[in-house]
Parts: structure tokens; sequence; C-alpha cells
């Protein structure tokens, strides 16, 4: 197929055609490029003697993407298509016509091994093969791997969901979220390719790191029009600069501001006090107060009381058709005494200085940025659009201390940088994506959510997280207020309870927690046991015993990561540097993460390192108010080993 693709000529049509047959073939070529280190192919299914046409039992093999023979019949089915499913889905209770699944073992490109199921004779391994325990066990470095391989059945039904559905997965840590959430992207691009290349598809997750983290497994499977983004990103409309305390913050995503920010917008506009006069091509009309109040009222209650949110009228271009009416009017009224006025001097009379000054004096333009400043700045102002929906107290909490010398130099947050967007929101109308997948969503306000349901237009969504891992001060006990706030409230909520990554010791002492910071969630059981995966070692120093322990783990392959309070990071880092070791902070700049990194607890969120080294879990939990849910995190990112040093008691709940 590259051969084919290389030896495409140019019949010299003219040079556009060129051009466009050369970058036709280029991409060709880019998706045809073979990474070395993955097989063309990892599984085969041999069909029942009875399923295959002519009595014949049919042989497929399952790849990365299809690959054709010179002949154009298929040699490799893309594990995406219909075909391939029975490769994920059969059991011996349910063969789907497979008589026997072979899975290949290959390493560095090299065939290693092959793993046979004789489906048709009732055996299967459950989902629990030695490759499986391989694959996951595979030291890591850099990137997340794609899983296409070994995708489990309870996996596959979420990836292999229609376009039109809607998922929240709920899972514990280590059960696959995160990648089945990339696999169904992929899925979902093959699938319905053409529709989504209009579209877009859009990957949300919690920071740069973890976006990183990801980033390659999408390229990996052969897909590339896919936008990743943090919620800053998204609403990246005005310069953070600073912080809110958690309670402002909690405040600032209350769906509460949404109504107060509304108020605000639409409670600018202002009644007509007199008559108007336009002229439109030459000839001046006058038009009365009460009809201009009443295209104002008209495309206000347009803009604010639409019985359906996707058909309200948007701010600005309420602004616009007011324009345009009173200059349709005018028409109107020329029309009657003979004239006929053309499209064109119909849209010079709207944009006309009388016509513009009327718009600017009743339907002002609105600043988004300038319009939260407003809010903050002037309690007047903010006490008119919060009454009754904001305490006084909450109000209070709202207003700058400090007056900023403009819009743009004012110390924003993160959370309002959210209320901004949520303004330009109202505004005019954000453009859509047709499937928005939502990464750690247990994690956002329900400001943010509303950021993220504005992306999502008409499409659907793929909402992905754990409400034990819940550590953001405003976090939901439930999904449905997510769900709702993300504009798809009928979302069923899929469960992933099989834990791939954390090895069974390893999840049983995390699994102590759930009592406390999840109660009534179900715990996820491990796949793979290993006795030696989990040392707890009390200690009096840290110095001497951390530095021994992560030189021990730097000598092995894969990746490192020793997690400790944020505030620690430094002094873990010094110390480890002065033991000799290369040993590098892992930043939130979105760079490559060092093969012994030392991560603040609050970065370590949706990552996985082959070893993990936590050091003082007080100190963890002591860091912030939700301290346990980010334990319980922490706890839970070692593929191999788990490391605990503590010289202070651990807490109760793990003392087992
Ligand atoms: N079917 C599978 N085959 C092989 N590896 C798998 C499979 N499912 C999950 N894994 C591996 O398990 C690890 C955890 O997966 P992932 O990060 O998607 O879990 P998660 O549920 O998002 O976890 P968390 O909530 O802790 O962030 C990854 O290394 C992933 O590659």
């Amino acid at each position: 197929m590259r051969t084919a693709a290389v030896s495409v000529t140019d019949a010299g049509v003219d040079a556009w055609a060129s051009e466009r047959l050369g970058a036709a073939r280029a991409q060709r070529l880019l998706s045809l490029a073979a990474d070395p280190g993955v097989p063309v192919f990892f599984g085969r299914t041999d069909g029942t003697a009875e399923a295959g046409p002519d009595g014949a039992p049919e042989t497929f093999h399952i790849g990365r993407r299809h690959v054709r023979d010179d002949a154009g019949d298929p040699v490799v089915i893309d594990w995406r298509a219909p075909m391939s499913r029975p490769f994920y889905q059969a059991s011996a209770a349910d063969p789907q016509g497979v008589a026997r699944r072979r899975r290949f073992g290959f390493a560095a490109g090299e065939l290693t091994s092959y793993e046979d199921e004789r489906l048709a004779e009732g055996e299967d391994d459950g989902g629990a093969g030695e490759l499986l325990r391989a694959e996951i066990e595979r030291p890591r470095s850099g990137p997340m791997r794609d899983i296409v391989a070994t995708i489990q059945p309870d996996q596959d039904d979420i990836v292999r969901a229609p376009l039109t559905e809607s998922i929240c997965v709920q899972g514990a840590p280590g059960t696959g979220k995160t990648a089945v959430g990339l696999h169904r992207a992929a899925y979902l691009l093959y699938t319905h390719g053409d529709q989504l290349a209009r579209t877009g598809v859009l990957v949300v997750g919690p920071n740069k790191a973890f976006l990183r983290y990801i980033e390659q497994v999408l390229p990996a499977l052969g897909e590339v029009e896919v936008d990743q983004a943090t919620v800053a990103d998204l609403t990246a409309r005005v310069t953070v600069r600073t912080q809110d305390a958690p309670d402002v913050a909690v405040l600032k995503g209350d769906p509460r501001m949404a109504e107060v920010l509304r108020r605000a917008l639409w409670s600018g506009i202002r009644k007509p006090v007199d008559s108007v006069q336009v002229s439109l091509s030459g000839k001046k009309y006058r038009i009365g107060e009460e009809r201009l109040k009443r295209f104002v009222d008209d495309l206000r209650r347009a803009g604010t009381s639409g019985v359906d949110a996707a058909q309200l009228v948007h701010y600005a271009a309420g602004r616009e058709r007011l324009a345009m009416s009173l200059a349709e009017y005018a028409r109107r009224l020329k029309e009657a005494g003979g004239g006929s006025p053309t499209d064109a001097e119909t849209r010079r009379c709207a944009r006309s200085a009388e016509v513009r000054a009327f718009c600017d004096a009743v339907w002002p333009a609105v600043d988004a940025a300038g319009l939260v400043a407003s809010l903050f700045s002037d309690p007047e102002v903010l006490a008119r659009a919060a009454r009754g929906v904001l305490t006084e107290e909450e109000q209070a909490l709202l207003h700058w201390p400090v007056l900023p010398r403009s819009v743009k130099s004012a110390r924003w947050t993160p959370a309002d940088a959210v209320l901004v967007d949520e303004v330009a929101g109202m505004l005019e109308r954000t453009p859509g994506y047709g499937h928005v997948m939502v990464d750690e969503a247990q994690d956002l306000s329900p400001m943010e959510c509303r950021a993220v349901a504005r992306r999502l237009g008409a499409g659907s969504l793929t909402v992905l997280g754990d409400l034990a891992q819940a550590t953001s001060p405003w976090a939901a006990q439930d999904w449905a207020q997510t769900l709702a706030t993300l504009g798809r409230p009928e979302t069923t909520v899929r469960p992933l309870t099989r834990g791939y990554r954390v090895p069974g010791e390893v999840l049983d002492l995390a699994n102590r927690l759930l009592p406390t910071i999840a109660p009534g969630l179900g715990a996820a059981t491990a796949v793979r046991r290993d006795p030696g995966a989990l040392r707890l070692r009390p200690v009096t120093t840290l110095a001497g015993p951390l530095a021994s322990v992560v030189s021990e783990l730097a000598t092995t392959e894969g990746s490192t990561g020793v997690v400790c309070a944020d505030a620690a990071v430094p002094h873990v880092v010094a110390l480890l540097t002065a033991a000799g070791l290369d040993v590098a902070a892992l930043s939130d700049d979105g760079s490559e993460p060092a093969r012994v990194a030392v991560v603040p607890a609050t970065l370590v969120k949706g990552l996985e390192f082959d070893h993990v080294v936590v050091v003082e879990p007080a100190a963890i939990v002591a860091a912030e108010p939700r301290g346990l849910h980010r334990l319980y995190v922490v706890l839970t990112r070692a593929v191999s080993s788990l490391v605990v040093l503590h010289r202070e008691p651990l807490p109760d709940q793990l003392a087992g």
C-alpha cells in the first residue's frame, strides 16, 4: 500500500491539481507510516466452519489499521471495523462465530508469543491472560500507550457505543477510563469521519501535564483531528494572574452566578425614550417611541426567555437585529410610499450613524470582561444583578478589595475567566464540537461544566471520572448534577470495575479510604496481584531511606514518581539531588517528566508510574480540605510497586 501511494504519478493537469495531489499523497503516506515498535496486527480470529463461505472457516487478522494485498483483498482488519468486534466481544458463552481467538505478543516489533482461546471448546481466559498482564506491566516511558490489542469486553461496549449516545463512565482508579475515552474518540472518528471532520472532537483534561501524557494516544491510533484543552485553555479570554480563596472559588463556580451574569447583561438594555429619525436612500423617516419599544421588547424576550436554549438570540446578534428592525421598518414606510429600496440600501440604513447611536443608547455593546469587572468593582451594580440570588455576605465575597487600573490589568483568577467566558457565550454563540470527551469530570465546578456544555453544541458527550477522586471544593456527591449542568441530563452512568493499573495489594490499601471518602461507591477489583507490590515503611528520618529507595528504583526499567505534598517538593528534590540522584520536579507547563520525577500531589491525577514512592501521607492529607481524596488518588498511581515512607503515623483509615 505504501509503494502504491508513493508511485501515484502526477498526470500534470495543472499546477493546482498537482499541488492537491501532492498534498493528498503526503497525507496518505503519513497515515500509512508504520511505527516500527508496533506490529501490523495483534490478533486473529478463526471462524467456526459453518460461519464461513462454502463451509470453510474464515480467518481475520486484526490490527491498528486495515491492510490490503495486491488484489485489494483485506489481510488485516482495522480494530474499529464492525468485523473486528467479535475479537473483543466473543466469549465461550457467546462465541459470536469465533472458534479460536489468538492474541499475539510483540516486543520492539518482533513477534514473541501468542495466546489462544478455543472458544468453540468452551475455553476462555475471562480477560485475564498472560498477554494482558505483560502488556499492563510493560515498563512505562513517555506518554500513554494505546490498548487496542487488549481492550476488554466491558470497555469495548463503551468504545463502540453509537455517536448519538452520551455516556458517563464512573470508574475506580486504573479501570481504563482515560484509555477507553480516547479509544472511543478514535472509534468515532473512524466510523463517522466525514461528519466529525466538519464538527470536530474536543478532549478536555485537568491540566497540561495530563494532556501531554495522553496526546500521543490518538495520533498513535491514526487520528489527528482532535483538539485537546484544559478548561483554562477554553476560557482564556483574560490573563489569569492569581487564585481565589477556596470559599470565593466555590461561589464563583456556583450555577447561581450564571443567573447573576444573565441579569447583569440584559438589564443593561434601556427603554427608548424618544422617537428616532432614520434616513433611507436620501429620505428621512421617523419611527415612533412605542414602535421602538416593541422592537426592543421583542428582541429582549427572544434573548432571555426562549423555549429552547439553542433558539435564544445572543446579545450581540440582538443588537444587530435591532438595527435591522429599524432599517426594515423604514423600508416598509418607503415601499408604502411607492419606493422600492434595495437590500444594500436597507443594510446601509442599518449601519447609519442615527441607527448606531440609537442602538448604543438602548442596547449598548458589551465587553465580557468589562461586565464582570463592573460587577466586582461596584457593590451597587452587583447588588442589582444579585438581589434574591446571592446573599449580602456572598456578594461581599465577590468584591475586589483593590480596584484595578483597567479591566486588562485586573487580577483575574481561573474562576473569573470562566465567568467572563459565560458572558462571552451570552454575547455570541460559542462554536460547538460534534463530540466532547471530558476527563476527570468529577472536579469540574458547575460554571466550568457550563463552559464545556457551550462547546458541545448539538453533539454528544463522553464524561469520564471517579467521584472518589474528587478533590475540588465544589465536588459533587453524584453524577446527576454534573450531567445536567453539562447539558445532557439523560446520560446513562456506566461503571467500570476491573482495575488494570494497580496491583491488588496496593488497591486493597487505597480501598480502605473509600468508606470515608465515597460511602456507597463500589471498590474496583484488581486483575493482578503481586505480593511484592506494596511496602509500608515507617522511618525516623527521611533523607537516608528516601535516597536508598529511589536509587534502588532508578536502576529498574521504567518510570518512577516520588509523590509528596506540594509544599515539600523543593525539599524532596534537594534531598535526592544531594544524594547524587538525577531527579526533576514535574511542572504543569506540559514539559516531559523526568524518568525519576518528584511530583506534587495536586498534579498526579490521571498519571501513572511503574514505581511510586509516597512521601509522608499525613502531610498530603493535611494540605487541603479534601486531603483524604487526594491521598486516594496518590496511592493509586503505581503499576508495579508502591513504597510509602512516613515519619508521622498513617491516617487512621489506612491502618487496617
Ligand atoms: N484493556 C486494557 N489492556 C491493557 N492495559 C489497560 C487496559 N485497560 C486499562 N489499561 C491500562 O491501565 C492503566 C490505567 O488506565 P487509565 O489511565 O485509562 O485508567 P483511569 O480509569 O483513567 O485511571 P484514573 O482514574 O486513576 O486516572 C493504563 O496504563 C492503561 O493503559
